[in-house]
């Protein structure tokens, strides 16, 4: 696999599907830009916020803006009480990623995207910046109250994204460390072109819908275990794993079985998934942190295993399994916290779709019947 990724089949994959001037995805090989910055670049020099106004925006923020975009976002947390009531009617075992596309979904109930005049969105960006402020209220509220009985305060003081959803999540202000790294993690899930998530929430977008249909889609589209649903399930399989050598030996059963082996590969990279050396990294030194001496060097071993078996690479949600798990946060919360960040690509896709719009309508390839009539009712069977 590693030698030149065949772009064709099915799955429309290498097909141009349309333009975008949001992000680049393996243009030279294994690379990730935003609009013309790579990822990495962004992730070592900015916070979330920054990147969110890169790409709804257009621009990078100087510090006024970002001053002044995050004092915004800041003062748009609160959850709408009917919101509330139908966060505490969802039971504790339920999906936290159909708990937040329920979420995204009734509050574009109570909060309607203007959409009077056809194709004029004039309140689309009021309508995201809500959306990007209270999805981290959303999922915690549901959580702290059917897990621990507790109605979370929405509105912490905390500046960042990341740290207000931490705050919220375990009732205490995160350190540092866990700032950062959720600062970095929301950088590399922000935006990733033509995704199937996002692709899905152009489609929506391109019939004129409004944005909370838009994103609701995309939602239920992430959830998924073969895209964004992928850190879950790693998750789930590296805790099986009580030693390096133990991850070896299921691995190597796994790929005799022909088991699809989760966090790994991707429909576009061919060599490797630029993301995953930066959360690598980071997973290590919360590793350290922690002092964890089981799940990073199995993640490790199973990274190298799949290289040597199969040339199959980590894509970005392998080493976030591990990273969010050193965090304290619950494996259920993985995709959602990427909803959290997807939801400024997959809101960008949006606007730009409705700036150059046409309707998204592909043909297929009829694989049925011939032309043929109806029996009459009597005479079937
Ligand atoms: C943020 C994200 O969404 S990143 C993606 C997250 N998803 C996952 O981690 C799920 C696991 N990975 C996969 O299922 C796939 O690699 C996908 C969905 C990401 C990409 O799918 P495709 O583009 O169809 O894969 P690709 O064409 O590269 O597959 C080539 C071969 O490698 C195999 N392969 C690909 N990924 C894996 C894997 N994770 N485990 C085992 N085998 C795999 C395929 O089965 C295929 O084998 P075949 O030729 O015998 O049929
Ligand atoms: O691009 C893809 O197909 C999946 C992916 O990595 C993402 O959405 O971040």
């Amino acid at each position: 696999m590693a030698e030149g990724k065949k772009l064709g089949g099915a799955g429309l994959r290498g097909q141009v599907a349309g333009k975008t001037a949001l992000s680049t995805v393996g243009v030279s090989g294994s690379g990730l830009t935003y609009r013309g910055y790579d990822v990495k670049d962004l992730a070592e020099n900015c916070e979330f916020e920054e990147v969110a106004h890169l790409i709804l925006k257009g621009a990078l923020p100087t510090q006024a803006e970002l001053d002044a975009y995050k004092t915004k976002l800041k003062g748009l947390r609160s959850l709408p009480q009917p919101l509330k009531e139908v966060l505490e009617r969802i039971p504790a075992d339920a999906h936290p990623m159909d708990v937040i596309r329920t979420g995204c979904s009734m509050l574009g109930n109570l909060e309607q995207e203007d959409t009077t005049v056809m194709g004029a969105f004039p309140t689309q960006e009021e309508a995201i910046d809500r959306m990007l402020a209270c999805f981290p209220s959303i999922i915690c509220y549901w959580y702290r109250f059917s897990h621990d009985g507790v109605r979370v305060e929405e509105n912490t003081d905390d500046e960042s994204i990341g740290a207000h959803f931490l705050h919220m999540l375990r009732g205490e202000k995160p350190n540092e460390l866990h700032e950062r790294v959720m600062n970095v993690s929301l950088i590399l899930y922000a935006e990733h072109e033509f995704n199937a998530s996002t692709f899905t929430a152009r489609v929506c977008a391109s019939t004129l819908s409004d944005i909370h249909s838009c994103i609701t889609g995309a939602i239920g589209t992430l959830r998924g275990p073969l895209h964004g649903g992928a850190n879950e399930a790693a998750m789930d399989m590296i805790e099986k794993f009580t030693s390096a050598d133990h991850a070896e030996q299921e691995m190597m059963g796994m790929l005799e079985r022909k088991e699809k082996i989760m966090g790994f590969g991707h429909a576009i990279y061919s060599t490797s998934d630029p993301r995953n050396a930066i959360i690598k990294e980071w997973s290590e030194k919360l590793a350290a942190d922690v002092g964890d001496t089981v799940l990073y060097p199995v993640s490790v071993r199973c990274e190298e295993v799949m290289w040597r078996e199969k040339k199959l690479f980590c894509n970005a949600d392998f080493f976030h399994a591990s990273a969010y798990h050193f965090m304290g946060i619950p494996t259920k919360l993985f995709t959602p916290i990427f909803v959290m960040s997807r939801l400024t690509g997959w809101a960008g896709h949006v606007m730009e779709q409705r700036a150059d719009n046409r309707i998204i309508r592909p043909s297929a390839e009829y694989t049925g019947e011939d032309l043929r009539k109806v029996n009459p009712i009597a005479e079937r069977g």
